[in-house]
């Protein structure tokens, strides 16, 4: 086992030349985790788990490397993300996981076994997720139709309540900002799993939004984040509502091209919803499924409340949750938002409909809670990615 205050040493020694208020909460943060000693796993653990990271225990690569299949000792399987040499993410985003997901706990958000950095590496340790991400079933042609409506819509509800544990019934409030296919992990019972929060941020209670540079995936983000980095909870929301979408028609937002002239996914299924033809958006690899309409067309018109243009209209992760628990009359979407869409608000319209009628405050930043508020220090470099590269941000 390696020490802590090695481990500590080690995940720190990036930020050691920056701001000293920060990496002192930083400090403290990994003395927590790395006060909890049966987390830290030595190298040689790891390289044994996994076969000496054998290619074929190779489960993908994402932003921080390789992710590998293995089998601890005590019979437990996990995957291990190795933070590469050339990892365009960094090491700042591993520790901001590491750091992050010490402090969550649910049953709709990835668990972390444990951490390593030992002999100049350094590993996450994860609960192994047999089905792997969504995304390699939702996009690939012979593995959709594994998905019946049943366990999409239940997919859908698992995610909302993992994103509202972290907006709103955790003791830190958390936006994920990077909430996406590839980040929904799916367990041996098909539970989603939310991953990779490597881009997630704590956020101060007290505010509605933070400037902040950008970091995310093209098709998923907010128009108001990706144009100007305000950052809120919203943010989320918005890419929440472009997964359902996903979910639901099996297509991705990214390379959605079924109609040139429909200014993608989004457009499309907002047109559908006007003209109700909701059935038209349907997965055809749910064909032959039996699907429940109504829910169906509500979890159309949810996910499009969830990517209006302007934020104050989206509905929040309890308003989504109370939806999908107990459907009613649902608000009128308009035309979904995209970069560089503009929105108009009425005079007086600073909330939207959802945070008016119903007692939900983390619209708002829930300033009433009594959880504990990080303030975090924002940085205003703007980065575009492309559809599938990400841009690292500094706390
Ligand atoms: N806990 C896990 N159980 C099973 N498979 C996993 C687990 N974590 C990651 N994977 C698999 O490893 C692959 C790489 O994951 P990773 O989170 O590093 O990248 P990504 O989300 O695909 O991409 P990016 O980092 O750019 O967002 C994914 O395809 C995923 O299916």
């Amino acid at each position: 086992m390696t020490k802590p205050n090695k481990l500590l040493d080690s995940l720190l020694k990036p930020f050691k030349s920056h701001k000293k208020g920060i990496e002192n909460e930083k400090k403290d943060d990994l003395e927590a985790i790395a006060a909890q000693e049966q987390k830290v796993f030595s190298f040689e653990a790891l390289a044994s788990a996994t076969r000496y990271f054998h290619p074929e225990n190779k489960l993908g690569e994402g932003g921080f490397g390789p992710v590998y299949k293995g089998k601890l000792d005590d019979g437990r399987e996990i995957a291990v993300k190795k933070l590469s040499k050339s990892s365009r993410q960094g090491k700042r985003e591993f520790v901001n996981e590491a750091r992050l997901l010490s402090r969550v706990q649910h049953r709709n958000v990835v668990g972390l076994i444990g951490y390593c950095a030992d002999e100049g590496e350094k590993l996450l340790i994860y609960e192994y997720h047999p089905n792997q991400s969504l995304d390699k079933i939702l996009f690939h042609t012979n593995r959709r139709q594994e998905l019946d409506w049943q366990k999409r819509f239940d997919i859908i509800s698992g995610v909302a309540r993992g994103l509202l544990y972290l907006h709103q019934d955790s003791h830190i409030m958390i936006i994920h900002r990077d909430i996406k296919a590839s980040n929904i992990l799916l367990d041996q019972k098909w539970k989603p799993k939310i991953a990779d929060f490597g881009m997630a941020r704590l956020f101060p209670e007290d505010q509605t939004h933070v400037n902040t540079r950008v970091a995310g995936t093209n098709g998923y983000m907010a128009p108001e984040y990706m144009m100007h980095g305000q950052l809120s909870l919203k943010v989320d929301v918005f890419s929440f509502g472009v997964l359902v979408l996903e979910i639901i028609s099996g297509q991705k937002n990214s390379s959605f091209d079924l109609q040139a002239d429909s200014r993608g996914l989004l457009n499309w299924a907002w047109k559908l919803w006007k003209n109700g033809r909701c059935s038209e958006m349907v997965d055809m690899a749910l064909g032959s499924f039996k699907l429940v309409d109504e829910q169906v067309k509500m979890c159309i018109q949810m996910a499009l409340l969830c990517v209006q243009a302007d934020p104050a209209q989206r509905p929040t992760m309890a308003n989504v949750s109370q939806m999908l628990a107990r459907p009613g009359t649902l608000a009128e979407p308009t035309r979904p938002g995209y970069p560089g869409v503009r929105y108009g608000r009425k005079r007086g319209d600073r909330t939207s409909s959802y945070s008016k009628s119903r007692s939900d405050a983390s619209s708002s930043g829930d300033p009433s809670s009594s959880r504990t508020a990080v303030a975090i220090a924002a940085t205003t470099t703007t980065t575009t990615t492309n559809p599938s590269s990400r841009s690292t941000d500094v706390f």
